[in-house]
């Protein structure tokens, strides 16, 4: 094609050579590292890229089943099928018969409907008596104390609207199953009807994104692990490839995926001649359970005794290699100083002897990090140095493991070997270390930019139509996961479908999670809910997208996308607007008109996309690789599965040469990257505004349980880290309530409860204002002898009751339909009270700091505990990890406040005359209800030995004692309203 003609400048190669090398000797993986002169030549030229060309002559399109004239083939095959089914009797129309063709891939499993009933009954009389409760509270106000009340009232109010834009998007709940067996059947078995199954595939590609950023507070070994368990995924290999995008430039990160590539040529076959599961080494040889029940093999004992020696010392040498780096950096460092000694002796002889004109040269050689070939490593050095730091390196492209060929490669038994892998594909996919250029001056966008880099070097090098994103430490638990989420996507009307969300999961944590890490009440219920509305928020990793989707298209209308005969695959969607048969997928053609398109319009790909016409001919192919093919698929035709999709192009220099070229950090100037196409830039949680986006123009996201987990990752369970990842995502929505993603502002296509979800999140941060002052109040009335009412009448008590009530009986009912616990919802409810009088209250500030001063918000990683290496005695030792943060200031003053208060309160009620102990009851009750919710907090600033808080108790109590005394002698020497100044 025109890859040579592009005006762009030309990077300077070099080829890595792997001879003798420390990993080069071990593989034989084609490196390419290419690296791209500092500042862009010619700057991001606008290509104007010759689309006529391709519309022309549509075999410039590679891999696209045009050039193998599809359309007229399955046109000539249609009535054979329709008289199959006819003949066997069943006569359908057209429709029904494709119905029968294809399977459903999911269904909706019906959650009990007494449940959901109750619920919604539930619903209605708490929000009927939160409106009574209200009108009450306003029309009888404590005259004794009016600024009590009015603090009270204005909190509760705001309570009950918070809590209305929390449940409301609760109100349809559904669960979605997946059916795996139907998917194979359609796209990998040569009869439907028997399931014969090929080693072919028609399943589509997909591109598995992987996120580090540092190799410290990510271990490389928790990377390596994940990539391991994401290269043994059960899905055809020849379609999967996998990307790592390492944030931090590191020769350690790099490294250990070079490791992972070796060792994976054991795992992975392993893994499949066995069925291991789950696929992450750590994990699996960490099993608490008997590893050799229900495993059948006679060799299985032995091999997997092998496999667990080969990752122990896999776990050696990675955990080895900042060591080797180092020392082996020390020694050319060392070499390279004696030679600028040398140079610079020579150099001063010769001045000495003549006037020698040569400038002087340096005489300290920089500290410079050495690849094991002996040259310099592109990325950040550990002493950094001019281009190579953190913020300022070349791009880095490197494929660790070559994409595989088309037909399984199936090891011939060898005899004497400790493994024997015969009859077992033994062909891995492929693996891409990618490291994007960062230079002062630009902004890296955080993930979003990192992701957003690999979408573009992914649709070069493979162009899945499907993209996974996994965080680092999320690995692979379920091997059959992928294919749950293709089912989502290849159903029929999966075309609508952005995205298939997999909740996430999590490992490492305290049993009874104590900062409510899990998030159970958001993945299982919230969540939950969301997919019977128009789908679930992206939450960061374990996320399924369709390219195109992520490209900033638009999802095809319901009422278009059909077509007599045929969709027009062009335009991307068919210009005909009928109602869309139920079934029928659209086949591809091209029309050579452009006009009257309102989705997308190719001549402004390039302006949206950048200047590489590689990926602008990507996005296309793309396009039409996702679509639900199940009816109209070649393999429906007669065809053997695989006969048409099989073929990938094999990666060659121009290719890897491209994609180096787009994960420039100039590529973005002037295009709508992280504006309007790909992962979306602003905000910390680019994770809620990228999803918002899709759902904003129409589409549909799905959420997928599966059992066993889909992913597994890690959270912080210190109390420290939690708070400041709480920070960062409320911080987020901050952001997003500040910005155009606010959802009062998106289009009609957004559903409305689906809208109310998201005004929540940008929302929610704001309640901590309330909370903090709600949480106040019963010290103060304490304090005071007053209480939010006059006096505890019955009407008060009766709809406190009620309310108190209804939550109660709807936590018992989002327990049943969730499947949750009720320790889990409790958990959860601490935890709201905890973040929300801390981290919340400080990313409201940082926000609106953001708003008006324009103060930059920071990414603070969160660190992953590193596999392997934990403390053998005790699992959870970093929860009792304690370290200082401004952020336990609130919560803390509010935990003694109410306790004195309280002492306080019963000191002065006995000692009083006439004692009005329903205002100390009231007092206490909320005073209660706070320290009971700050419970988890207290226990994490107790650490494990538990001294600290007697101290808080000791000191309140003294505190108290001293202001009772302090009241009494007030009171007797009749000073009226003294409290008041203690107030
Ligand atoms: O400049 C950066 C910063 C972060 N990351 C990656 O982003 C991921 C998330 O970081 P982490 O500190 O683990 O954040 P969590 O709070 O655990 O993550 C959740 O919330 C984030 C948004 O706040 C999302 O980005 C994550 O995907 C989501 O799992 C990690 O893989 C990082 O390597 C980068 O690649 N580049
Ligand atoms: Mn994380």
């Amino acid at each position: 094609m025109m890859y040579g003609e592009s005006p762009i400048r030309h990077p300077r190669i070099s080829h890595v050579s792997n001879s003798g090398s420390d990993f080069g000797s071990r593989d034989d993986f084609t490196s390419y590292i290419v690296q791209v002169p500092l500042t862009p030549g010619n700057n991001p030229a606008f290509v104007s890229i010759q689309l006529r060309d391709v519309d022309s002559n549509p075999a410039t399109v590679p891999n696209t089943p045009v050039e193998t004239d599809t359309a007229s083939s399955c046109k000539d095959d249609e009535p054979d099928q329709t008289d199959l089914r006819i003949s066997e009797g069943k006569k359908d129309e057209d429709d029904t018969l494709l119905y029968k063709l294809s399977p459903p891939l999911t269904r909706i499993v019906k959650i009990s409907p007494i449940i959901i009933a109750l619920y919604r009954i539930l619903i209605v009389v708490r929000v009927v008596s939160l409106v009574l409760f209200l009108i009450w509270r306003i029309k009888n106000p404590n005259n004794k104390a009016i600024w009590l009340w009015l603090l009270s009232v204005i909190c509760e109010i705001w309570f009950a609207f918070s809590w209305l834009l929390d449940q409301i998007p609760k109100l349809y709940p559904v669960n979605h199953a997946t059916d795996i067996e139907a998917l194979k059947a359609t796209f990998e078995s040569l009869n439907p009807d028997d399931d014969e199954l090929t080693e072919k595939s028609d399943l589509p590609g997909i591109d598995v994104f992987v996120s580090t950023a540092d190799a410290e507070k990510e271990p490389p070994l928790v990377t390596a692990n994940t990539i391991l368990s994401i290269l043994s995924v059960d899905y055809p290999v020849q379609k999967l490839s996998c990307y790592v995008s390492d944030d931090g430039g590191s020769l350690l990160t790099f490294e250990a995926m070079a490791e992972a590539a070796s060792f994976a040529k054991t795992w992975v076959p392993f893994c499949r001649k066995h069925m291991i599961e789950p696929r992450n080494p750590e994990s699996y040889f960490g099993l608490k359970r008997d590893p050799y029940k229900g495993k059948v093999r006679h060799d299985f004992v032995r091999e997997r005794r092998y496999v667990k020696r080969g990752y122990e010392e896999f776990k050696v040498r990675v955990n080895a290699l900042s060591h080797s780096i180092r020392r082996r950096s020390d020694a050319y460092n060392s070499k390279e100083e004696i030679k600028a000694l040398e140079k610079w002796k020579h150099w001063k002889v010769k001045v000495e002897e003549d006037q020698y004109k040569e400038p002087r040269p340096a005489l300290v050689a920089p500290k410079a990090t050495w690849m094991s070939d002996g040259t310099h490593w592109p990325g950040t050095w550990a002493v950094p140095c001019l281009h190579h730091s953190k913020g300022d390196h070349a791009s880095i492209i490197q494929v660790l493991l070559d994409p595989p060929g088309d037909t399984p490669v199936l090891r011939t038994g060898g005899e004497g070997s400790a493994l024997d892998f015969e009859g077992i594909d033994i062909r891995l996919p492929m693996l891409v270390y990618v490291s994007r250029e960062k230079r002062p001056g630009y902004d890296h966008n955080k993930k979003a930019g990192a992701m957003n880099a690999l979408v573009r070097a992914s649709a070069i090098m493979s162009n899945g139509p499907f993209i996974l994103n996994l965080d680092c430490d999320h690995y692979v638990n379920n091997s059959r996961a992928f294919r749950d989420g293709i089912c989502f996507m290849m159903d029929r009307d999966g075309d609508r479908v952005c995205y298939v969300q997999f909740p996430q999961r999590f490992e490492g944590i305290d049993p009874s999670d104590r900062y409510a890490n899990k998030n159970t009440v958001f993945f299982d219920i919230n969540l939950r809910a969301l997919d019977g509305i128009q789908g679930p928020m992206y939450v960061g990793t374990g996320c399924l997208f369709r390219r195109t989707a992520l490209y900033g298209f638009n999802p095809p209308d319901v009422f278009v996308a059909y077509q007599e005969p045929s969709g027009c695959f062009n335009c991307c969607f068919p210009r005909i607007k009928k109602r869309r048969p139920a079934t029928v997928a659209y086949e591809p053609e091209y029309c050579s008109d452009n006009e009257d398109q309102d989705r997308v319009d190719i001549s402004l790909i390039p302006k949206q996309f950048g200047s590489s016409s590689m990926l602008v001919s990507s996005v296309k192919v793309a396009e039409f690789q996702g679509k639900p093919l199940a009816t109209i698929h070649p393999s429906r035709r007669g065809r053997p599965p695989g006969s048409l999709t099989e073929s990938r192009e094999p990666l060659d220099f121009a290719m890897v040469n491209e994609a180096v070229n787009v994960i420039s950090c100039w590529y973005e100037d002037k295009t709508e990257w992280g504006i309007n196409v790909g992962w979306i830039y602003g905000s910390v949680t680019e994770d809620v505004v990228t999803g918002f986006r899709m759902h904003e123009k129409g589409w549909r996201s799905f959420y997928c349980v599966t059992e066993p987990d889909a992913f597994r990752g890690t959270a912080p369970i210190n109390l420290t880290d939690r708070l400041h990842q709480v920070l960062r995502w409320a911080t987020g929505s901050v952001e997003i309530f500040f910005s155009r993603n606010n959802a009062i502002f998106a289009g009609r296509k957004l559903k409305f409860l689906q809208r109310i979800a998201y005004l929540n999140v940008g929302i929610y941060p704001f309640t901590s204002i309330f909370i903090l002052t709600y949480c106040f109040l019963p010290p103060l009335s304490l304090f005071s002898g007053h209480f939010v009412v006059e006096t505890l009448t019955g009407s008060f008590l009766v709809y406190l009751l009620i309310i108190t009530l209804c939550l109660c009986g709807l936590a018992v009912l989002e327990v049943k339909w969730s499947g949750i616990s009720l320790e889990e919802w409790w958990r959860n409810e601490q935890f709201w009270l905890i973040g929300g009088t801390s981290a919340h209250l400080v990313a409201v500030l940082q926000g609106i700091l953001k708003v008006i001063a324009g103060i930059e918000i920071s990414f603070t990683l969160t660190s992953k505990s590193s596999t392997g290496a934990d403390d053998e005695d005790d699992d959870f030792a970093d929860l009792y990890l304690f370290k200082w943060t401004a952020l336990m200031i609130p919560p803390l003053t509010i935990i003694i406040l109410n306790i004195v208060g309280i002492l306080f309160a019963v000191c002065r009620t006995v000692f009083s005359e006439n004692p009005q102990w329903s205002n100390l009851l009231g007092g206490t009750f909320f005073a209660a209800w706070v320290l009971l919710h700050m419970y988890p907090f207290a226990k994490g600033l107790m650490g494990r030995g538990g001294r600290t808080p007697t101290i808080v108790y000791v000191w309140s109590g003294l505190i108290a004692i001293c202001f009772s005394l302090l009241y009494i002698t007030i009171k007797n020497s009749d000073i009226d309203g003294g409290w008041f100044m203690l107030a």
